[in-house]
């Protein structure tokens, strides 16, 4: 499934692209100066192979799983929070509900490894393992398990698209998971645990050295293959953020477009890279956390956030903030007036 998937994310449709930019060109406003819109139109022709694309379903996956490396206290909440959030969010009452309702997107949320059963109706129960095992003790979970993580995020993408999801805000939930997503980058970065690693949910600047050296337990007992990020992902990751990574290939290789939310997502986002590199044609960086790790994992990827807001929550809510601005980027392109039907006087030089 994982292979299936893979070959089948093609490049972008430039022909599209084009007859987007050329539209673009000719609204009534100077060239250029919607900016980033104007960016984000074209990307959504080129990824729907359509020069003036409407967004159908929109839908915020939200991954939820559990992290053996807790144990080590490099959260500042206990591991129970994650199943407590899942009820949470299938009662509707999270900010990544509240955001969803605001943004007229669907919540899905999938069990991919949480560490107790939950009896939540409308839960997606897709368990691959009960969390993690402690990664700064051995890996985290098997060769196996990591791909079975990836392919449950494949399924759920499709099985979403079917039902007529035209883009996702990909999102998680997991107490620990900024230790593994750290560990993450750091590795493809090249960069320093001092620069990459954050407070999370909010450890005290005391308990951040604790993080960072279960971190660097891990990648020295575990010396994960950075030419392998499937190697990475099971050794030093963790079920959740394979799940998301699967979700992106799954969603880039039916031409679906998948918003990028905060730390967690963005580790998500480069395994899906490292797996697949076209698979990025597909993504949208949505905001910048105030994990230091954020900035550098989305250069790594090459994508530019849209949004500035100090947000450090998860759950895909800074990726759903984003729909509206993609919205109303199709609506510019569609919508607006050229200089010829307004009869408005072109550019002199
Ligand atoms: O999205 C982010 O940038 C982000 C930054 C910090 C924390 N979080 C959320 O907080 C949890 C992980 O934090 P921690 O401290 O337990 O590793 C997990 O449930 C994430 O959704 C999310
Ligand atoms: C309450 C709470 C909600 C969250 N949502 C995502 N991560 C979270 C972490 C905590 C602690």
């Amino acid at each position: 499934m994982l292979e299936e998937a893979i070959t089948r994310i093609e490049d972008l449709d430039y022909e599209s692209m084009e007859r987007a930019q050329r539209r673009l060109d000719n609204l009534t406003k100077p060239r250029g100066s919607l900016g980033m819109l104007e960016q984000l139109a074209v990307q959504m022709a080129g990824i729907t192979r359509n020069p003036r694309p409407k967004l159908g379903k929109k839908v915020s996956v939200v991954m939820a799983a559990d992290h053996g490396v807790v144990a080590e206290g490099v959260s500042a909440f206990p591991q129970e929070v994650t199943p407590q959030m899942v009820v949470n969010f299938l009662n509707g009452g999270a900010a990544i509900n509240v955001l969803s309702r605001h943004a007229g997107a669907e919540v899905v949320c999938v069990d991919v490894g949480v560490a107790v059963d939950l009896d939540a109706p409308g839960l997606k129960v897709r368990k691959v393992k009960y969390g993690t095992d402690n990664f700064a003790c051995g890996p985290a979970m098997t060769r196996e398990e990591a791909v079975r993580a990836i392919e449950v995020g494949i399924d759920v993408a499709y099985e979403l698209i079917e039902k007529g999801a035209s883009i996702f805000a990909i999102g998680e939930m997991g107490i620990g998971n900024t230790t593994p997503s750290s560990a993450i980058v750091a590795l493809y970065s090249g960069r320093p645990l001092d620069e990459v690693v954050g407070r999370g949910t909010g450890i005290g600047e005391d308990r951040v050295p604790v993080k960072k050296n279960a971190i660097e337990r891990g990648i020295k007992i575990n010396k994960p293959d950075v030419k392998d990020p499937i190697d990475v992902v099971s050794k030093v990751g963790g079920l959740e953020i394979a799940g998301m990574a699967g979700c992106m290939l799954g969603a880039a290789s039916r031409r679906i477009p998948v918003v990028v939310d905060g730390f967690i997502s963005s580790a998500a986002a480069l395994i899906a890279s490292k797996i697949e590199p076209k698979a990025t044609n597909y993504m949208i960086g949505s905001h910048l956390s105030q994990e230091p790790g954020h900035k550098i994992a989305l250069d790594l990827i090459g994508l530019k956030p849209l949004m500035h807001l100090d947000m450090r929550l998860g759950e895909g809510t800074g990726a759903v903030l984003a729909f509206n601005l993609i919205e109303a980027a199709l609506r510019i392109l569609d919508e607006m007036a050229t200089f010829e039907d307004a009869g408005v006087s072109t550019e002199i030089a």
